[in-house]
């Protein structure tokens, strides 16, 4: 079975939000971009805009297709739906608290993604703007 998750990257003034994931999460003690797994016949757009208010506590106003990743782990297989999310009403946070951090495009290349996270991490340090 496959998971389909939505994560948004979440970009301001040339800085991406990020979250640490909990321990005892799956990937735990390792960065995401915030999101989560979609309800049965829940678009991955509207998962997002659940998960962003759940999670960080804004509520998405423009959001782009950037990527779709299917990476098998070992005790998972997932399909991650990642957006750009370039406007938002409110100030994102660990709303369920978790540790957030906004960073530069480059600092994304020294934190610790999930496996499946490696070719967006890429993407968004080569590419000049999103
Ligand atoms: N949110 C998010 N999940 C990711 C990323 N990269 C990655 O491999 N994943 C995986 C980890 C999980 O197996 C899955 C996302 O599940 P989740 O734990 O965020 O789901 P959820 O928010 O609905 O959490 P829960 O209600 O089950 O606690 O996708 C990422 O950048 N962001
Ligand atoms: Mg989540």
């Amino acid at each position: 079975m496959v998971v389909k998750v939505a994560a948004g990257i979440i970009v301001r003034d040339d800085l991406v939000f990020v979250a640490l994931r909990s321990s005892e999460q799956h990937q735990g003690d390792l960065w995401e971009f915030p999101g989560g797994k979609c309800e049965v016949d829940e678009e991955p757009a509207h998962a997002l805009e659940r998960e962003l208010y759940e999670e960080c506590g804004i509520e998405v106003k423009q959001c782009t297709p950037f990527q779709v990743i299917r990476h098998d782990y070992s005790d998972k297989s997932v399909e991650l739906h990642f957006f750009e999310v370039s406007d938002f009403d409110g100030e994102p946070h660990g709303k369920e608290g978790q540790p957030v951090k906004w960073v530069t495009r480059p600092e994304l290349t020294q934190l610790c993604f999930p496996e499946a996270n490696v070719p967006i991490v890429e993407a968004l340090t080569q590419k000049s703007s999103l």
